[in-house]
């Protein structure tokens, strides 16, 4: 179980954007309020999507979540474990794909999946039986020996995945899986996060496509200008948007926020 509570997160601004006050209201003090107060929960078994309009703070939620970034306040519970106060244990326990996750171009894919993996401290024998399980999970067996800079963008992608969960990780973290993937790439991530459900280990993802979150989705998190403006069910989120379609839905939740704030 996942337990997110009080997640927040500022950046510095540069001197004369604060003086030019600017009107979004994460900015103030000089500093850039990029996650205020995000709370969210993911059960074994679940899956959730982390939603919101481009700069809403997903992506910067999920690298305080990985450790990557250190969080002004908050925690983040997984077994009994704060994320936040214990980074070490965290990295054990995570798997996270971040937008930019790089593989090293001269190994091959199957190498840089085992070198990740040895740096998780797997033996030799559990490492090679579990390549072999992901290399099957994610249809890549006819790659394995091809060097990484000559993958296409679908290849280094469930390269990366695979990399990200092969120590098999108590949570999985993705953000923006399928961005860029063509039909055939998206729909084999998309049933290897489905697969997470029977493992009962929390998987959350972001997107910004809601054809993904109807299809996977247990419980949704939208965040808008750095705080969870809705948490939930689908069926809660379509209740609260006002529309069966979620993307109406969606955007009705956005909006209800904004006019609640501008009064
Ligand atoms: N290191 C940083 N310094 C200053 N501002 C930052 C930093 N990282 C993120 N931000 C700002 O925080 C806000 C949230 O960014 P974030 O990348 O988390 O958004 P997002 O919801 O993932 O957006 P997108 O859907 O476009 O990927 C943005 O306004 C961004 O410019």
């Amino acid at each position: 179980m996942l337990e997110v509570r009080g997640l927040a997160k500022r950046f510095a601004l540069p001197a004369q954007k604060d003086k030019a006050g600017a009107r979004d209201p994460r900015d103030h003090d000089g500093w850039f309020h990029a996650v205020r107060n995000v709370e969210f929960s993911c059960a074994p078994g679940e899956v959730l999507g982390l939603l919101g309009p481009n700069g809403a703070g997903k992506t910067t939620t999920l690298r305080l979540l990985s450790t990557a970034l250190k969080a002004d306040a908050g925690s983040a519970w997984v077994d009994g474990v704060d994320l936040l106060q214990d980074p070490l244990a965290a990295r054990q326990r995570i798997g996270f794909l971040s937008g930019s996750t790089g593989l090293y171009g001269r190994l091959t894919a199957r190498e840089n999946v085992e070198y990740f993996g040895r740096l998780h401290g797997m033996s030799a024998p559990y490492l090679k039986r579990r390549c072999d399980e992901l290399f099957e999970l994610l249809q890549m067996q006819d790659y394995g020996n091809k060097r990484a800079d000559q993958l296409s963008t679908g290849m280094k992608q469930k390269c990366a995945i695979a990399r990200t969960v092969v120590h098999e990780p108590r949570l999985v973290i993705l953000d923006e899986p399928t961005t860029g993937l063509d039909v055939m790439s998206a729909k084999i991530l998309l049933d290897f996060i489905a697969s997470y459900k029977a493992l009962r280990i929390p998987l959350i993802f972001s997107t910004h496509h809601l054809h993904e979150v109807e299809k996977l989705c247990d419980r949704v998190c939208v965040i808008n200008r750095g705080k969870t403006a809705f948490h939930g069910t689908l069926e809660q989120l379509r209740h609260l948007g006002g529309s069966a379609d979620l993307y109406d839905a969606f955007v009705g939740v956005i909006n209800q926020r904004e006019t609640a704030r501008e009064r």
